[in-house]
């Protein structure tokens, strides 16, 4: 059982996108203790330079950081000390959920405008956030966004989700319409540290034309990446795409190696939920003091997602679906961190 959770939560956390007419939010609990591990230094950076600016990038050493961060298994341990995730939905996704995983703990708690007359929202939104709420200690990082839809009554509530977690230090990890949401509304993530948002190439360009008033510079990629994490007062981003590129304003590392060249949809909501674990690994105490743990996991999430799509494309080439790419995670992540 044991040896399952881990990587049952890197899948079932994208569960909420594979129903995109499901509006969720995903939650990871988890409560594990770690050994100490060594993080491996060696990596290359590459220059991008432009009439105005030059900045650095630097090709991750993500082999070597997945091999730090995830934890070894201890056969002493027991459900509830292990891995375990919870998904927030409305009633109407919940029997979907539900079905897709015995791992899954649903909770059909949020509500769309329909159902909700104008005078009771007030009431019913209070009562929203607070069955949320009364599990938020427990939980080591929120995945908002993949599958929630844009409904206006929903997403309010779940602005007021994001601040009970920001109140709460929970680490949030933003992607799909979670972007949607947060680049309207960006004070939601603004100056907080334990905010990783996940744009696609539309995403991203919302995101920058949002907060730096232009357009996106491939020619220096790097630089503007690294200004808008900066903007948005050192939230990490992870821009996806041919080499991922992650920043919390500070830095600049990529992620290139493995890789399919298959963009099914989906990929996309199993790398934030990917991410949300490894940055959970990686915020534990002594396993990696002197590095930004919301850059370890999105480095980690990443490598890991591009070998698991290389993998499955081996054999299902043009036919690979998201779910082969999940029938890899396993296999991809034992081959860099075997369990014994
Ligand atoms: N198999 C599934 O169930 C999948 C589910 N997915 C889920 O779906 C959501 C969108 O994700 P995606 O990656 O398609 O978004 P993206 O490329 O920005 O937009 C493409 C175009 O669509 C439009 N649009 C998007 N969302 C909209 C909305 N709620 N309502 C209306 N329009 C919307 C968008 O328009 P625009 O944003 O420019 O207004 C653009 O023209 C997200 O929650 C994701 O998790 C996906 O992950 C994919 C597989
Ligand atoms: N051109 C590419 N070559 C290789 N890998 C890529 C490429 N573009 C994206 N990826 C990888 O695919 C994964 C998902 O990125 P993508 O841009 O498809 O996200 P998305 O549009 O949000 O997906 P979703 O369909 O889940 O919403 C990322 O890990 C990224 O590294
Ligand atoms: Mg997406």
């Amino acid at each position: 059982m044991l040896v399952n959770h881990g990587m049952n939560q890197l899948t079932s956390l994208s569960i909420a996108r594979s129903y995109s007419f499901a509006p969720s939010t995903a939650a990871v609990l988890r409560r594990q203790s770690f050994l100490i591990r060594a993080l491996g230094g060696g990596s290359h950076s590459k220059f991008h330079s432009t009439a105005g600016s030059t900045m650095q990038e630097t090709e991750a050493d993500a082999v070597s950081i997945l091999r730090g961060i995830t934890p070894t298994l201890d056969p002493n341990r027991h459900k509830g000390q292990a891995d375990l995730s919870h998904v927030f939905c409305t009633k109407d996704a919940a029997p979907v959920i539900k079905s897709y995983s015995p791992e899954l703990i649903v909770h059909p708690v949020l509500e769309e405008s329909y159902s909700v007359r104008e005078e009771e929202r007030k009431q019913v939104s209070a009562k929203v956030v607070a069955e949320v709420d009364k599990w938020m200690e427990r939980f080591d990082c929120l995945v908002v966004g993949p599958g929630l839809g844009r409904d206006p009554f929903l997403l309010d509530c779940v602005s007021e989700i994001m601040k009970q977690a920001r109140h709460s230090n929970v680490p949030i990890v933003v992607d799909g319409d979670g972007l949607f949401l947060v680049t309207n509304s960006l004070d939601l993530v603004h100056g907080y540290p334990l905010a990783v948002l996940t744009p696609n190439v539309n995403e991203y360009k919302r995101l920058v034309q949002k907060v730096l008033k232009c357009e996106v510079d491939d020619a220096d990629a790097p630089g503007q990446l690294a200004s808008l994490a900066k903007q948005i007062g050192g939230v990490t981003i992870l821009r996806k795409g041919r080499s991922d590129l992650i920043s919390d304003g500070d830095i600049v590392n990529s992620v290139s190696i493995y890789g399919s060249p298959r963009r099914c949809g989906g990929q996309g909501d199993i790398l934030s939920g990917s991410v949300a674990v490894f940055l959970s690994w990686a915020r534990q105490p002594l396993v990696a003091a002197d590095r930004n743990p919301t850059v370890l996991g999105c480095i980690a999430g990443s490598a890991l997602l591009r070998k698991a799509a290389s993998l499955a494309f081996e054999t299902r080439k043009r036919s690979t679906l998201t779910t082969d790419i999940i029938d890899c995670l396993g296999i991809s992540l034992e081959d860099i961190c075997p369990t014994y």
